[in-house]
């Protein structure tokens, strides 16, 4: 059993892949192995969560998923636990292996009611696993909901129930949040709906157990990648040895956005930064950060550079996109510049072009700039974050960002997309996504190729909110950029 970190660098699989990882490995095993394995296993996990758990309530569905929370009630009370299942199905359409363990659990004793324990320390959530089909309603809704907002801890089997183990989406109406302290285990496989769109809300703290069945293998659909490698400096290097960023953006009113940029491009190592502001009457230092090299953006030459155009670029980057497309050696869009992109089909073309001729290109949209990229809705996006980042990537020919819980970072077909698993809702305060840019940037001129440039900064980004000190101000974008609390 392995606890799932942003450190833990690992594969992703999807449902299809699962069952087929699943039927190789029953067929090789002695019957009910699997499930033994499995029901022990949340046993384990259980013991450690609520070790002086008096009631244990185990919510217990009409499947396998079902079946893995007997297992698991049989062993606890073998171990001298007192759970109580509530169990939701017909037991004459229980598949075989759940069947057995339905035995299994009467056999040792254990407590089985029609409605869930009044009091109780720990909830086993055995509803559904990676067989759900619909939305849970009626008395599966209720138990899900009581057991959500009880404020006890909630330990869900396989994946939460209802939660869609591919693309990480509740059904509506069903609201995971609320529980004090979550976690799942999962089996067989980590699955990418665990790790983006509601699924980190929804399974909190992920533990995985491969029930023994490591040598089973199956294509991944993704992969979750670990702490990126650290790249020391080398004494006799330079300035020029890190590269240039040229941040272009800062229209009227939005210098910040620009700035903040600039900032993290700096922090993040660029060898020298230069911020071309979109506004003409722009101071023309910001005495803050004398480090930024303050430029009409109309006067920079971009070759040679790493250009992170869009921050705050309101209607004004339009025009300097086919300049910046055709001529920046290396390229971060962000914010105004895809806005800009999504709504002119030259640009786009210009973008196809670029990325499909191998310059190094990312593009960092959250989920309302892919839905205008894609023309569709932010619901279609969030509805399937995997297949929206990689159907830009292949579009353009680019590396994409797409934002939020769980960033996907998208590249080329023949690269597995990462969902980053650094980051937390701090985040989600204006001008965090211009400091990524940023950090993008600096990544870039530092000459990293681009998928890798984005994964390792969209990691530490994350990773400098994880460990904002609990003590300090609260985590700004301009703190964040400079990486100090104030
Ligand atoms: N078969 C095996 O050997 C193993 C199975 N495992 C467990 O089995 C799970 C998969 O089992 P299943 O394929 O039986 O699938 P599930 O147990 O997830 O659910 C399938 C059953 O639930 C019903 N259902 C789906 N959505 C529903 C809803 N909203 N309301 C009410 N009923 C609903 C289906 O009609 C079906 O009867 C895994 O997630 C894992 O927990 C693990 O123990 C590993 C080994
Ligand atoms: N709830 C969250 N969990 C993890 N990361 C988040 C969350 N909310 C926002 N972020 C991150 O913060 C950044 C916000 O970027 P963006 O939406 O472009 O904001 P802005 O335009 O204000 O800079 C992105 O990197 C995004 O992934
Ligand atoms: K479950």
């Amino acid at each position: 059993m392995q606890r799932i970190t942003s450190a833990t660098a690992a594969e992703l699989f999807d449902i299809a892949a699962t069952r087929r990882i699943e039927h190789a490995a029953a067929a090789a095993l002695p019957a009910h192995t699997l499930m033994r394995r499995a029901g022990l296993a949340v046993a384990r996990l259980a013991m450690a969560i609520a070790p002086h758990a008096r009631t244990i309530w185990v919510a217990c569905g009409p499947g396998n998923n079902g079946g893995d929370g007997f297992e698991a009630a049989a062993q606890l009370r073998h171990r001298g636990f007192f759970p109580a299942v509530t169990f939701l199905g017909d037991e004459s359409r229980l598949p075989p292996d759940a069947k057995a363990s339905l035995q299994r659990a009467r056999d040792a004793g254990v407590t089985f009611a029609l409605t869930p324990p009044s009091a109780y320390e720990l909830a086993i959530d055995a509803l559904l696993g990676i067989g759900s089909t619909r939305p849970p309603e009626g008395t599966m809704a209720e138990w899900l909901a009581k057991m959500h907002a009880s404020g006890q801890p909630v330990l869900c089997v396989d994946v939460p129930s209802g939660l869609n183990a591919d693309t990480g989406t509740l059904p509506r109406g069903i609201d995971q949040t609320q529980a004090s302290a979550r976690t799942c285990i999962t089996f067989l496989s980590l699955k990418p709906g665990l790790f983006t769109a509601q699924g980190r809300d929804a399974a909190g703290t992920v533990w995985f157990d491969d029930l023994g069945c490591s040598a089973f293998k199956d294509q991944p659909v993704a992969r979750i990648a670990g702490e990126p490698d650290a790249h020391p400096r080398t004494h006799a290097s330079h300035k020029g040895s890190y590269g240039d960023v040229a941040v272009i953006g800062g229209a009227s009113g939005m210098a910040g956005a620009a700035l903040l940029a600039g900032s993290a491009a700096l922090h993040g190592g660029a060898g020298r930064v230069f911020v071309g502001l979109l506004d003409p009457s722009a101071a023309p230092v910001d005495t803050a950060q004398p480090e930024l090299m303050l430029r009409d953006a109309r006067t920079l030459d971009l070759s040679g550079m790493t250009a992170v155009c869009g921050c705050g670029g309101g209607e004004a980057v339009q025009e300097l996109l086919p300049r910046v497309l055709s001529t920046a050696a290396a390229l971060v869009l962000d914010a105004d510049a895809l806005n800009a992109i999504a709504t002119d089909g030259a640009l786009q073309a210009q973008l196809t072009s670029r990325g499909k001729s191998g310059s190094p290109t990312v593009i960092t949209p959250h989920p309302l700039e892919a839905a205008r990229l894609l023309g569709c809705t932010v619901g279609d996006v969030q509805a399937d974050r995997l297949a929206a980042a990689r159907q830009l990537a292949a579009r353009f020919g680019v590396v994409v960002v797409l934002k939020g819980s769980g960033t996907v970072i998208a590249g080329a077909a023949e690269t597995l997309p990462v969902i980053n698993l650094t980051g937390n809702a701090s985040l989600a305060t204006a001008g965090t996504g211009d400091v990524l840019a940023g950090m993008i940037g600096a990544a870039l001129a530092m000459r990293q190729p681009a998928f890798e440039a984005a994964r390792k900064a969209v990691w530490q980004h994350g990773h400098i909110a994880d460990t904002w000190p609990a003590d300090a101000a609260p985590l700004t974008a301009g703190t964040l950029a400079r990486r100090t609390p104030a």
